[in-house]
Protein backbone atom coordinates (compact mmCIF):
# COMPACT_ATOMS: atom_id res chain seq x y z
CA UNK A 1 0.00 0.00 0.00
CA UNK A 2 1.29 3.52 -1.00
CA UNK A 3 1.95 5.55 2.46
CA UNK A 4 2.63 8.73 3.11
CA UNK A 5 3.23 10.84 5.66
CA UNK A 6 3.29 14.71 6.28
CA UNK A 7 4.67 16.72 9.38
CA UNK A 8 4.21 20.10 9.50
CA UNK A 9 5.96 21.98 12.63
CA UNK A 10 4.68 24.50 14.15
CA UNK A 11 7.77 25.92 15.73
CA UNK A 12 6.90 26.75 19.15
CA UNK A 13 3.40 26.08 19.40
CA UNK A 14 3.64 24.95 22.87
CA UNK A 15 0.00 24.39 24.86
CA UNK A 16 0.86 24.44 28.46
CA UNK A 17 3.69 24.14 30.72
CA UNK A 18 5.48 20.96 31.26
CA UNK A 19 5.66 19.09 34.14
CA UNK A 20 9.06 20.19 34.47
CA UNK A 21 9.19 23.82 33.91
CA UNK A 22 10.42 24.95 37.48
CA UNK A 23 13.71 23.73 36.35
CA UNK A 24 13.61 26.04 33.58
CA UNK A 25 11.70 29.23 35.07
CA UNK A 26 8.76 28.61 33.12
CA UNK A 27 5.66 27.44 35.22
CA UNK A 28 2.72 29.48 34.27
CA UNK A 29 4.03 30.02 30.60
CA UNK A 30 1.29 28.73 27.68
CA UNK A 31 1.88 29.85 24.32
CA UNK A 32 -1.39 28.93 23.09
CA UNK A 33 -3.35 30.14 26.07
CA UNK A 34 -1.41 33.33 26.09
CA UNK A 35 -1.57 34.26 22.55
CA UNK A 36 -5.72 33.85 22.98
CA UNK A 37 -6.04 36.01 25.85
CA UNK A 38 -3.95 38.61 24.38
CA UNK A 39 -6.06 38.36 20.88
CA UNK A 40 -9.41 38.88 22.92
CA UNK A 41 -8.25 41.48 24.50
CA UNK A 42 -6.77 43.60 21.75
CA UNK A 43 -9.37 42.66 19.17
CA UNK A 44 -12.65 42.13 21.01
CA UNK A 45 -12.91 38.54 19.84
CA UNK A 46 -12.29 35.06 20.14
CA UNK A 47 -9.26 33.88 17.86
CA UNK A 48 -10.79 31.90 15.39
CA UNK A 49 -8.79 28.53 14.96
CA UNK A 50 -12.08 26.12 13.77
CA UNK A 51 -10.28 23.53 11.61
CA UNK A 52 -7.42 23.34 14.26
CA UNK A 53 -10.11 23.11 16.66
CA UNK A 54 -11.54 19.82 13.93
CA UNK A 55 -8.02 18.23 14.63
CA UNK A 56 -8.79 18.06 18.18
CA UNK A 57 -6.26 21.27 19.48
CA UNK A 58 -8.91 22.87 21.79
CA UNK A 59 -9.51 19.76 23.59
CA UNK A 60 -5.35 18.65 23.78
CA UNK A 61 -4.75 22.62 25.12
CA UNK A 62 -7.43 21.93 27.63
CA UNK A 63 -6.44 18.73 29.04
CA UNK A 64 -2.63 20.01 28.61
CA UNK A 65 -3.25 23.22 30.95
CA UNK A 66 -4.81 21.11 33.35
CA UNK A 67 -8.05 22.49 33.28
CA UNK A 68 -7.13 26.37 32.27
CA UNK A 69 -8.63 26.45 28.74
CA UNK A 70 -6.85 28.80 25.87
CA UNK A 71 -10.31 30.79 25.00
CA UNK A 72 -11.20 29.69 21.75
CA UNK A 73 -14.22 28.12 20.02
CA UNK A 74 -14.05 24.52 20.48
CA UNK A 75 -15.80 22.24 17.23
CA UNK A 76 -18.85 20.67 17.09
CA UNK A 77 -16.96 17.66 15.89
CA UNK A 78 -13.72 16.23 15.89
CA UNK A 79 -12.24 14.42 12.80
CA UNK A 80 -8.54 13.78 14.07
CA UNK A 81 -6.32 11.78 16.46
CA UNK A 82 -5.39 14.79 19.61
CA UNK A 83 -2.92 14.72 22.34
CA UNK A 84 -0.30 16.79 24.14
CA UNK A 85 3.56 15.50 24.49
CA UNK A 86 6.28 16.04 27.57
CA UNK A 87 9.59 16.15 26.38
CA UNK A 88 12.34 14.08 27.48
CA UNK A 89 15.12 16.04 25.94
CA UNK A 90 17.42 18.19 28.61
CA UNK A 91 16.84 21.31 26.93
CA UNK A 92 13.79 23.26 24.77
CA UNK A 93 16.10 24.43 22.02
CA UNK A 94 15.09 23.49 18.58
CA UNK A 95 17.11 20.59 17.32
CA UNK A 96 16.49 18.55 20.67
CA UNK A 97 12.74 19.07 20.20
CA UNK A 98 12.76 18.11 15.80
CA UNK A 99 15.17 15.04 16.49
CA UNK A 100 12.87 13.50 19.44
CA UNK A 101 10.07 13.96 17.17
CA UNK A 102 12.19 12.06 15.22
CA UNK A 103 12.84 9.32 17.81
CA UNK A 104 16.31 10.48 19.14
CA UNK A 105 15.85 12.39 22.52
CA UNK A 106 18.84 14.92 23.73
CA UNK A 107 19.69 13.07 26.77
CA UNK A 108 22.96 14.77 27.37
CA UNK A 109 23.58 18.67 28.07
CA UNK A 110 24.55 20.77 25.11
CA UNK A 111 27.26 23.66 26.10
CA UNK A 112 26.28 26.93 26.72
CA UNK A 113 27.24 30.75 26.80
CA UNK A 114 26.23 31.73 30.12
CA UNK A 115 27.75 34.84 30.49
CA UNK A 116 25.13 37.60 29.48
CA UNK A 117 28.27 40.55 28.01
CA UNK A 118 31.53 39.14 27.00
CA UNK A 119 29.98 35.44 26.25
CA UNK A 120 32.64 33.89 24.72
CA UNK A 121 35.77 33.08 25.29
CA UNK A 122 38.48 35.00 23.97
CA UNK A 123 40.65 32.12 22.91
CA UNK A 124 37.82 31.12 20.80
CA UNK A 125 37.25 34.47 19.37
CA UNK A 126 41.31 34.98 18.87
CA UNK A 127 41.14 31.76 16.67
CA UNK A 128 37.85 32.49 14.82
CA UNK A 129 39.18 36.05 14.07
CA UNK A 130 42.66 34.84 12.97
CA UNK A 131 41.42 31.90 10.44
CA UNK A 132 38.84 34.01 8.97
CA UNK A 133 40.88 37.05 8.81
CA UNK A 134 38.18 39.17 10.12
CA UNK A 135 39.45 42.50 12.13
CA UNK A 136 37.10 41.50 15.81
CA UNK A 137 33.95 40.69 16.65
CA UNK A 138 30.84 42.86 17.37
CA UNK A 139 28.31 41.80 20.26
CA UNK A 140 29.56 38.94 21.99
CA UNK A 141 26.75 39.15 24.31
CA UNK A 142 23.11 37.39 24.67
CA UNK A 143 20.81 39.39 22.46
CA UNK A 144 17.49 39.31 20.44
CA UNK A 145 18.73 38.91 16.98
CA UNK A 146 16.56 42.54 15.91
CA UNK A 147 17.19 44.50 18.62
CA UNK A 148 21.09 43.98 17.93
CA UNK A 149 21.34 45.21 14.32
CA UNK A 150 19.51 47.99 15.17
CA UNK A 151 22.54 48.61 17.91
CA UNK A 152 25.23 47.41 16.06
CA UNK A 153 24.27 47.51 12.26
CA UNK A 154 26.01 50.77 11.69
CA UNK A 155 29.36 49.64 13.25
CA UNK A 156 29.03 46.39 11.52
CA UNK A 157 28.90 48.16 8.30
CA UNK A 158 32.09 50.31 9.17
CA UNK A 159 34.17 48.18 10.52
CA UNK A 160 34.18 44.53 8.75
CA UNK A 161 33.15 43.04 12.16
CA UNK A 162 30.72 40.08 12.34
CA UNK A 163 27.92 40.81 14.99
CA UNK A 164 28.18 37.61 17.13
CA UNK A 165 25.58 36.80 20.00
CA UNK A 166 23.98 33.82 22.00
CA UNK A 167 20.81 33.07 23.70
CA UNK A 168 19.52 30.66 26.50
CA UNK A 169 19.86 27.83 23.55
CA UNK A 170 22.64 26.49 23.17
CA UNK A 171 24.11 28.70 19.96
CA UNK A 172 26.64 31.15 18.17
CA UNK A 173 24.90 33.71 15.93
CA UNK A 174 26.26 35.82 13.28
CA UNK A 175 24.25 38.66 11.74
CA UNK A 176 26.38 40.30 8.65
CA UNK A 177 25.12 42.81 5.95
CA UNK A 178 24.43 40.87 2.85
CA UNK A 179 26.03 43.39 0.13
CA UNK A 180 28.28 44.51 2.74
CA UNK A 181 30.09 41.80 4.03
CA UNK A 182 28.49 40.02 1.69
CA UNK A 183 26.64 36.62 2.05
CA UNK A 184 29.04 33.34 1.09
CA UNK A 185 31.50 35.39 3.42
CA UNK A 186 29.03 35.34 5.97
CA UNK A 187 28.58 31.32 5.79
CA UNK A 188 32.19 30.42 5.57
CA UNK A 189 32.90 33.00 8.72
CA UNK A 190 29.83 30.59 10.16
CA UNK A 191 31.68 27.30 8.64
CA UNK A 192 34.85 28.02 10.53
CA UNK A 193 32.97 29.02 13.69
CA UNK A 194 31.25 25.80 13.61
CA UNK A 195 34.67 23.41 13.32
CA UNK A 196 35.79 25.31 16.32
CA UNK A 197 32.60 25.00 18.51
CA UNK A 198 32.60 21.36 18.22
CA UNK A 199 34.51 21.73 21.21
CA UNK A 200 32.71 23.46 23.52
CA UNK A 201 29.21 21.31 22.66
CA UNK A 202 27.41 24.07 21.19
CA UNK A 203 24.31 23.03 18.95
CA UNK A 204 24.40 25.57 15.89
CA UNK A 205 25.91 28.18 14.40
CA UNK A 206 23.41 29.94 12.93
CA UNK A 207 24.06 32.44 10.04
CA UNK A 208 21.78 35.62 10.24
CA UNK A 209 22.16 37.69 7.39
CA UNK A 210 20.20 41.13 6.94
CA UNK A 211 20.00 43.61 4.01
CA UNK A 212 18.87 47.45 5.01
CA UNK A 213 20.53 51.06 5.06
CA UNK A 214 19.78 52.54 8.16
CA UNK A 215 18.47 51.13 11.63
CA UNK A 216 14.81 51.81 10.64
CA UNK A 217 15.47 49.62 7.97
CA UNK A 218 17.92 46.68 8.53
CA UNK A 219 15.75 43.39 8.89
CA UNK A 220 17.21 39.89 8.07
CA UNK A 221 16.36 37.69 5.08
CA UNK A 222 15.27 34.54 4.47
CA UNK A 223 18.93 33.12 3.64
CA UNK A 224 19.64 32.30 7.16
CA UNK A 225 21.41 29.49 7.74
CA UNK A 226 21.58 26.32 10.45
CA UNK A 227 24.94 24.42 11.21
CA UNK A 228 23.94 21.79 13.71
CA UNK A 229 26.01 18.75 14.85
CA UNK A 230 24.91 15.62 13.93
CA UNK A 231 21.88 13.45 15.84
CA UNK A 232 23.36 11.76 18.37
CA UNK A 233 22.05 8.48 17.02
CA UNK A 234 20.10 7.49 13.50
CA UNK A 235 16.74 9.59 13.59
CA UNK A 236 13.57 8.43 11.74
CA UNK A 237 14.68 9.99 8.85
CA UNK A 238 17.56 8.11 8.36
CA UNK A 239 16.14 4.57 8.29
CA UNK A 240 13.39 5.96 5.94
CA UNK A 241 15.57 7.13 3.73
CA UNK A 242 17.76 3.45 4.37
CA UNK A 243 14.95 2.14 3.70
CA UNK A 244 14.50 3.28 0.14
CA UNK A 245 11.97 5.94 1.75
CA UNK A 246 12.15 9.48 0.64
CA UNK A 247 12.38 12.39 3.17
CA UNK A 248 11.49 15.87 1.63
CA UNK A 249 12.42 18.65 4.12
CA UNK A 250 10.68 22.09 3.39
CA UNK A 251 12.17 24.75 4.97
CA UNK A 252 14.42 24.77 8.12
CA UNK A 253 13.77 20.93 8.58
CA UNK A 254 17.43 20.02 6.63
CA UNK A 255 20.10 22.01 8.52
CA UNK A 256 17.79 20.93 11.89
CA UNK A 257 18.89 17.45 10.82
CA UNK A 258 21.84 18.66 9.79
CA UNK A 259 21.37 17.49 6.27
CA UNK A 260 20.85 13.21 7.38
CA UNK A 261 18.62 11.01 6.29
CA UNK A 262 17.02 14.11 3.25
CA UNK A 263 16.09 12.89 0.17
CA UNK A 264 15.82 16.29 -1.07
CA UNK A 265 15.93 20.26 0.68
CA UNK A 266 13.17 22.78 -0.64
CA UNK A 267 13.76 26.20 0.49
CA UNK A 268 11.03 29.09 1.06
CA UNK A 269 10.38 31.84 3.03
CA UNK A 270 7.18 32.81 4.68
CA UNK A 271 3.86 30.58 5.70
CA UNK A 272 2.31 31.00 2.41
CA UNK A 273 5.18 29.96 1.06
CA UNK A 274 5.78 27.02 3.15
CA UNK A 275 2.43 25.61 2.98
CA UNK A 276 2.29 26.05 -0.83
CA UNK A 277 5.70 23.87 -1.11
CA UNK A 278 3.67 21.12 1.33
CA UNK A 279 0.75 21.17 -0.88
CA UNK A 280 2.90 20.86 -3.96
CA UNK A 281 4.88 18.11 -2.48
CA UNK A 282 1.56 16.32 -1.27
CA UNK A 283 0.14 15.92 -4.91
CA UNK A 284 3.93 15.01 -6.09
CA UNK A 285 5.12 12.20 -4.09
CA UNK A 286 3.99 8.79 -3.66
CA UNK A 287 4.53 5.63 -1.88
CA UNK A 288 7.11 5.40 1.57
CA UNK A 289 7.29 9.38 1.42
CA UNK A 290 7.23 11.66 4.36
CA UNK A 291 6.81 15.30 3.10
CA UNK A 292 8.54 17.46 6.83
CA UNK A 293 7.92 21.13 7.13
CA UNK A 294 9.26 23.57 9.52
CA UNK A 295 7.34 26.32 10.31
CA UNK A 296 9.49 28.79 11.43
CA UNK A 297 7.59 32.36 11.66
CA UNK A 298 5.59 31.41 14.27
CA UNK A 299 9.00 31.02 16.73
CA UNK A 300 10.99 33.57 14.78
CA UNK A 301 8.73 36.39 14.09
CA UNK A 302 5.97 36.28 16.69
CA UNK A 303 7.60 34.07 19.41
CA UNK A 304 10.79 35.48 19.91
CA UNK A 305 9.70 39.08 18.95
CA UNK A 306 7.38 38.71 21.95
CA UNK A 307 4.25 39.60 19.35
CA UNK A 308 0.93 37.48 20.76
CA UNK A 309 -0.98 39.49 18.19
CA UNK A 310 0.75 38.69 15.38
CA UNK A 311 1.84 35.35 16.54
CA UNK A 312 -2.63 34.56 16.63
CA UNK A 313 -3.21 36.11 13.24
CA UNK A 314 -0.77 33.82 12.02
CA UNK A 315 -2.27 30.75 13.48
CA UNK A 316 -5.80 32.25 11.90
CA UNK A 317 -3.63 32.49 8.67
CA UNK A 318 -2.42 28.97 9.01
CA UNK A 319 -6.01 26.92 10.39
CA UNK A 320 -7.48 28.92 6.88
CA UNK A 321 -5.23 26.84 4.55
CA UNK A 322 -5.05 23.61 6.70
CA UNK A 323 -8.49 23.19 5.37
CA UNK A 324 -6.86 22.76 2.55
CA UNK A 325 -4.05 20.04 3.48
CA UNK A 326 -6.47 18.41 4.95
CA UNK A 327 -8.39 17.64 1.67
CA UNK A 328 -5.53 16.85 0.24
CA UNK A 329 -4.79 13.98 1.79
CA UNK A 330 -5.90 10.68 0.09
CA UNK A 331 -6.54 8.02 1.92
CA UNK A 332 -2.83 7.00 2.56
CA UNK A 333 -1.61 10.48 3.64
CA UNK A 334 -1.37 10.75 7.47
CA UNK A 335 -1.18 14.09 8.06
CA UNK A 336 0.67 15.03 11.77
CA UNK A 337 0.95 18.72 13.03
CA UNK A 338 2.81 19.12 16.45
CA UNK A 339 5.46 21.96 18.12
CA UNK A 340 9.29 21.48 18.86
CA UNK A 341 8.82 23.68 21.99
CA UNK A 342 7.04 26.67 23.59
CA UNK A 343 7.88 30.46 22.85
CA UNK A 344 5.07 31.94 25.06
CA UNK A 345 5.43 35.77 23.41
CA UNK A 346 4.02 37.48 26.66
CA UNK A 347 6.87 35.55 29.02
CA UNK A 348 9.73 37.33 30.62
CA UNK A 349 12.59 37.76 28.34
CA UNK A 350 12.94 36.29 24.52
CA UNK A 351 13.39 32.93 25.21
CA UNK A 352 11.46 29.75 24.24
CA UNK A 353 9.38 27.89 27.21
CA UNK A 354 9.18 24.57 28.34
CA UNK A 355 5.85 23.32 27.34
CA UNK A 356 4.00 20.93 26.03
CA UNK A 357 3.74 20.13 22.58
CA UNK A 358 0.09 19.27 20.45
CA UNK A 359 -0.28 16.21 18.77
CA UNK A 360 -2.93 15.71 16.24
CA UNK A 361 -3.06 13.47 13.78
CA UNK A 362 -5.50 13.31 10.57
CA UNK A 363 -6.23 10.67 7.88
CA UNK A 364 -9.47 10.77 5.96
CA UNK A 365 -11.99 9.08 7.30
CA UNK A 366 -10.36 8.38 10.85
CA UNK A 367 -12.69 8.22 13.89
CA UNK A 368 -11.85 10.84 16.38
CA UNK A 369 -9.37 9.28 19.27
CA UNK A 370 -8.23 11.02 22.10
CA UNK A 371 -4.48 10.43 22.33
CA UNK A 372 -3.66 11.64 26.12
CA UNK A 373 -0.70 12.63 27.57
CA UNK A 374 2.34 11.32 25.33
CA UNK A 375 5.50 11.17 27.72
CA UNK A 376 7.98 12.08 24.95
CA UNK A 377 7.38 13.75 21.99
CA UNK A 378 8.93 10.32 20.39
CA UNK A 379 5.78 9.49 20.38
CA UNK A 380 5.62 10.49 16.74
CA UNK A 381 8.47 9.15 15.69
CA UNK A 382 7.67 5.67 16.93
CA UNK A 383 4.27 6.25 14.98
CA UNK A 384 6.02 6.69 11.81
CA UNK A 385 8.39 4.23 12.34
CA UNK A 386 5.64 1.54 12.90
CA UNK A 387 3.16 3.41 9.93
CA UNK A 388 6.18 2.81 7.42
CA UNK A 389 7.15 -0.70 8.42
CA UNK A 390 10.23 0.42 10.07
CA UNK A 391 12.51 -1.36 12.99
CA UNK A 392 11.32 0.38 16.26
CA UNK A 393 13.11 3.25 17.47
CA UNK A 394 14.70 3.15 20.32
CA UNK A 395 12.56 5.84 22.36
CA UNK A 396 8.63 6.43 22.12
CA UNK A 397 5.23 4.77 22.17
CA UNK A 398 3.40 4.29 19.15
CA UNK A 399 -0.15 5.51 18.48
CA UNK A 400 -0.69 4.01 14.99
CA UNK A 401 -3.43 1.35 16.39
CA UNK A 402 -5.76 4.57 17.33
CA UNK A 403 -5.43 5.99 14.03
CA UNK A 404 -8.30 4.17 12.09
O1 LIG B 1 16.59 36.57 18.58
P1 LIG B 1 16.90 35.60 17.48
O2 LIG B 1 18.13 35.94 16.70
O3 LIG B 1 15.70 35.37 16.58
O4 LIG B 1 17.30 34.24 18.20
C1 LIG B 1 16.49 33.16 18.45
O5 LIG B 1 16.77 32.22 17.47
C2 LIG B 1 17.66 31.27 17.98
C3 LIG B 1 17.51 29.99 17.24
O6 LIG B 1 16.20 29.52 17.21
C4 LIG B 1 17.34 31.17 19.44
O7 LIG B 1 18.45 30.81 20.17
C5 LIG B 1 16.82 32.52 19.77
O8 LIG B 1 17.74 33.23 20.50
MN1 LIG C 1 12.04 25.89 17.29
MN1 LIG D 1 13.47 29.79 18.59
Amino acid sequence: MAKKAVILVLDSFGIGYAPDAAKFGDVGANTFGSIAKAFKAAKGRQLALPNLAGLGLVKAAKAAAQGVAADVQDAQQVVGAYGYARELSSGKDTPSGHWEIAGVPVLFDWGYFHDKTDSFPPALIDELCRRTGVPGILGNCHASGTDILVKLGDEHISTGKPICYTSADSVFQVAAHEQHFGLEKLLQFCQVARELLDDYNIGRVIARPFTGDSAQTYARTGNRRDYSVLPPAPTLLDKLTAAGGTVISIGKIADIYAHQGISQTLKATGLPALVDSTLAQMAQQSDNSLIFTNLVDFDQNFGHRRDPIGYGEALEYFDSRLAELMAACDPDTLLLLTADHGCDPTWQGTEHTREYIPVLAYKPGMAAADLGERMSFADIGQTLADYFALDAMAYGESFIARLN
